[in-house]
């Protein structure tokens, strides 16, 4: 049987997050997660709903946006065991992929060609007693070799989530081993806040806001 993949969506728009902000870049939504993140702006995709794929057919419709950068998002697209071999498939086709991962599953067994964004989440998710440790470790231990390949993304809400921030970038010397995003929860935070205490602390992270968000109407699906 062939594999599949529970797929959401897939569709074209301007890369809105991450250090790839800017570029055309296709994106593939898998269905399902199993996180209830408080402030989770696609909770649309955390169920069943979607579609079911064979990773061909995935790749093709990938393909006929003739477009060279691909994200792969969900939901939690790691939760889908075929994933691994879509993101393999998909690297040996000579694609920039991205992964965009919560930050509670291991990402050790994801192809080591694929850029890794993980999402660490902070106390006002509801949801930063799962966040994976083991992520943090594995990523400083291949940053010489792989730095280029992953980066951390903080989402923060409040002070008292960018103090968490704060606290576990000291810990563990993060901003050494590869970028760190910090972006404030759209509509719960003011940007200009926190670019005050980005600067005001001297963090060296790079702030991020969700450019789709300002481009088309913040609530506009499938951009
Ligand atoms: C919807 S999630 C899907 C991928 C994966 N489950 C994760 O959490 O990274 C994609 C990104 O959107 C971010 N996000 C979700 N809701 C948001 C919001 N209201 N404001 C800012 N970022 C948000 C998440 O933190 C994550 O970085
Ligand atoms: N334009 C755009 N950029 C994005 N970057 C990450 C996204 C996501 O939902 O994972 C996303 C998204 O939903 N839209
Ligand atoms: S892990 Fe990602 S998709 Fe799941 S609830 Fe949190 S932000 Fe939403
Ligand atoms: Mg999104």
């Amino acid at each position: 049987m062939s594999e599949t993949l529970l797929v959401n969506e897939i569709f074209l728009s301007i890369q809105g997050e991450s250090t790839y902000a800017g570029w055309p870049c296709i994106f593939t939504r898998l269905s399902g997660c199993d996180s209830s993140c408080t402030w989770c702006d696609t909770r649309y995709a955390s169920g069943k709903e979607g579609k079911n794929m064979t990773i061909t057919e995935i790749i093709n419709q990938i393909e006929s946006y003739d477009t060279p950068l691909i994200e792969i998002t969900g939901g939690e697209p790691l939760l889908q065991e075929n994933v691994y071999a879509l993101m393999r498939q998909l690297c040996d086709r000579g694609h920039t992929l991205l992964l965009e991962t919560g930050g509670f599953v291991p990402v050790d067994r994801v192809d080591p060609r694929v850029h890794k964004i993980i999402d660490l989440k902070a106390p006002s998710s509801g949801e930063s007693e799962k966040n994976c440790l083991k992520n943090i470790e594995y990523v400083i231990a291949s940053s010489v070799l792989q730095k280029k390949t992953f980066e951390f993304k903080l989402i923060i809400a409040s002070r008292q989530d960018y103090e968490w921030a704060k606290n576990l970038l000291s810990s563990w010397g993060l901003t050494d081993h590869c970028t760190v995003l910090m972006g404030t929860v759209f509509g719960r935070l003011d940007p200009a806040e926190l670019a005050k205490w980005i600067l005001e602390d001297h963090l060296h992270v790079k702030l991020q806001l969700q450019l789709h968000k300002y481009i088309w109407n913040p609530d506009t699906r499938g951009v």
